[in-house]
C-alpha cells in the first residue's frame, strides 16, 4: 500500500504510529478530517493479519467517522485508532496508559472511545492520562458503554428501513438474520425480541450465540450460512466488508440494516444491492447512536438530551431515502451527499478569518 497516495486520494489529514516496547503497545491513530471539529472515533483492538491490514482498517474506519459524525449533525471530525493485538490476552494497564499519553500529545485533535475489543475499563485507564477520552464510567459523570445506545439507534433505523420496504415500521413477525451477537447486537436482539420479531443468529463465539438462543428464542446457524437464510431483514453486526461479490448472490433479505462499520466491501457493492431492490440503511447513519451518546459527554453528559438525538436516527434514515429517491441514486451515495454537503457548508463558513490567538497578529500584540 502506498500510504501517501491513499491518504491523498481520500484527503486524510494525519496518521500517527504509537509504539511502547514495555507494554507492547502498537497503535495507529488515523485522523481523516477535522473541518467540523476534533476527530472523535473509537479504538479497536484486533489481531490483524498484517500491519498493512491494520493501517487500512484504521484509515477506512476514520473516514467512516467523518461521515458518521457529519450525518448525525455532530460538530466533530472523523478519526479512529486500531491497536494490534488480541484483546483477550494482550491487554495491560501500562498499554492503555501509554496510549492515553499519545492521545494527550495530539492536544485535542483526536478524542477516543470504545470499539470492538475495548471496554469502559480500558477507557477509564486512558482517562488517567488524558481528558480526550469518552465512554468512561458513569461514576465519573460520563456515559459509560456506548453499545446499548448504538443498538437502540440501529433498532430505530431498522424500523425506518422496514417502513420503506414493507410500508409499515412494525417489526412484529419479521424474520431478522443477525450476524455477530456481541455487545451491540445482544442489545439489538433484545429490542427486536420485545417487538415480536423472529431471530436467526450467528457468531464465531458459541457462548454469545447460546445467550441469545436462551434469552430471546433465536435460531442459530453456522457463520457461513447466515447470508442465505430466508429472512426479511439482514442485520450485519460483526465486522466490515461483508457485502461483497461472494455474499450478495446468497442474500434473500429485502432490507439490510445493521451495526457493523464499513459493510460494503467496495462502493460498487452498494450499486449492486440497489439494483436488486434491496433497501440498504447506510451503516454510518444507522449506527451513530454510540457516538452521539459519547459526544454528549463533551457538553457534560445528559442522557435525556443524548437519547433525543439518538431518536433522530429514524428521521435521518428517512432523509437518506428521500435524497436517494429525489436524486435517483443508491442510498449509500445519498448518505455521502448528506454528510458532504454539511462538511462543505461548514468549511466555507470557517474560511472567514477569526482571531484565535494562533495568528501572527496575536504574536505582534504580545511583543
Ligand atoms: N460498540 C458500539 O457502540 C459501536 C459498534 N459499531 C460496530 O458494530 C460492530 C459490532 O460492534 P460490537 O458489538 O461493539 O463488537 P463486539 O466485538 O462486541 O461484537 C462483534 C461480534 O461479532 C462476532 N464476529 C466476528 N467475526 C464474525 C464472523 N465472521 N461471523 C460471525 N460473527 C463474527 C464476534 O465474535 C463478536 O461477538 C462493529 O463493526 C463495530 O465497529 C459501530 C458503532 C458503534
Ligand atoms: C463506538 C463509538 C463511541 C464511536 C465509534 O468508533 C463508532 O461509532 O464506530
Amino acid at each position: 500500500m502506498e500510504i501517501f497516495k491513499y491518504m491523498e486520494k481520500y484527503d486524510y489529514e494525519q496518521l500517527v504510529f504509537c509504539q511502547d516496547k514495555e507494554s507492547g503497545l502498537k497503535a495507529i491513530i488515523a485522523i481523516h478530517d477535522t473541518t467540523l471539529g476534533p476527530a472523535l472515533g473509537g479504538t479497536r483492538m484486533w489481531m490483524y493479519e498484517s500491519e498493512e491490514a491494520a493501517i487500512e482498517d484504521a484509515l477506512r474506519l476514520a473516514r467512516g467517522m467523518t461521515y458518521k459524525n457529519a450525518a448525525a449533525g455532530l460538530n466533530l471530525g472523523g478519526g479512529k485508532t486500531v491497536i494490534i493485538g488480541d484483546p483477550r490476552k494482550d491487554k495491560n494497564e501500562a498499554m492503555f496508559r501509554a496510549f492515553g499519553r499519545f492521545i494527550q500529545g495530539l492536544n485535542g485533535r483526536y478524542i477516543t472511545a470504545e470499539d470492538v475489543g475495548t471496554t469502559v475499563a480500558d477507557m477509564d485507564i486512558i482517562y488517567e492520562e488524558t481528558d480526550y477520552v469518552t465512554g468512561i464510567s458513569p461514576a465519573f459523570g460520563s456515559s459509560g458503554n456506548p453499545s446499548p445506545v448504538t443498538a437502540y439507534g440501529v433498532y430505530r433505523g431498522m424500523k425506518a428501513a422496514a417502513k420503506e420496504a414493507f410500508g409499515s415500521d412494525s417489526l412484529e413477525g419479521k424474520v431478522i438474520a443477525v450476524q455477530g451477537v456481541g455487545n451491540v447486537a445482544y442489545n439489538l436482539c433484545r429490542h427486536l425480541h420485545e417487538e415480536g420479531a423472529k431471530l436467526i443468529v450467528t457468531d464465531i463465539n458459541k457462548e454469545a450465540v447460546q445467550r441469545v438462543v436462551e434469552e430471546f428464542g433465536a435460531k442459530a446457524v453456522d457463520p457461513n450460512d447466515i447470508y442465505g437464510v430466508d429472512c426479511d431483514i439482514f442485520a450485519p453486526c460483526a465486522l466490515g466488508g461483508i457485502i461483497n461479490d461472494e455474499t450478495i448472490p446468497q442474500l434473500k433479505a429485502k432490507v439490510i440494516a445493521g451495526a457493523a462499520n464499513n459493510q460494503l466491501r467496495e462502493a460498487r457493492h452498494g450499486d449492486i444491492i440497489h439494483e436488486m431492490g434491496i433497501v440498504y440503511a447506510p451503516d454510518y447513519v444507522i449506527n451513530a447512536g454510540g457516538v452521539i451518546n459519547v459526544a454528549d459527554e463533551l457538553y457534560g453528559y445528559n442522557r435525556e438530551r443524548a437519547m433525543k438525538k439518538v431518536e433522530q436516527i429514524y428521521n435521518n434514515i428517512e432523509k437518506v431515502f428521500e435524497i436517494a429517491k429525489r436524486d435517483n441514486i443508491p442510498t449509500y451515495k445519498a448518505a455521502d451527499r448528506l454528510a458532504e454537503e454539511r462538511i462543505e457548508k461548514m468549511r466555507k463558513s470557517r474560511s472567514q478569518f477569526l482571531q484565535n490567538g494562533q495568528h501572527i497578529l496575536s504574536r505582534r500584540r504580545n511583543r
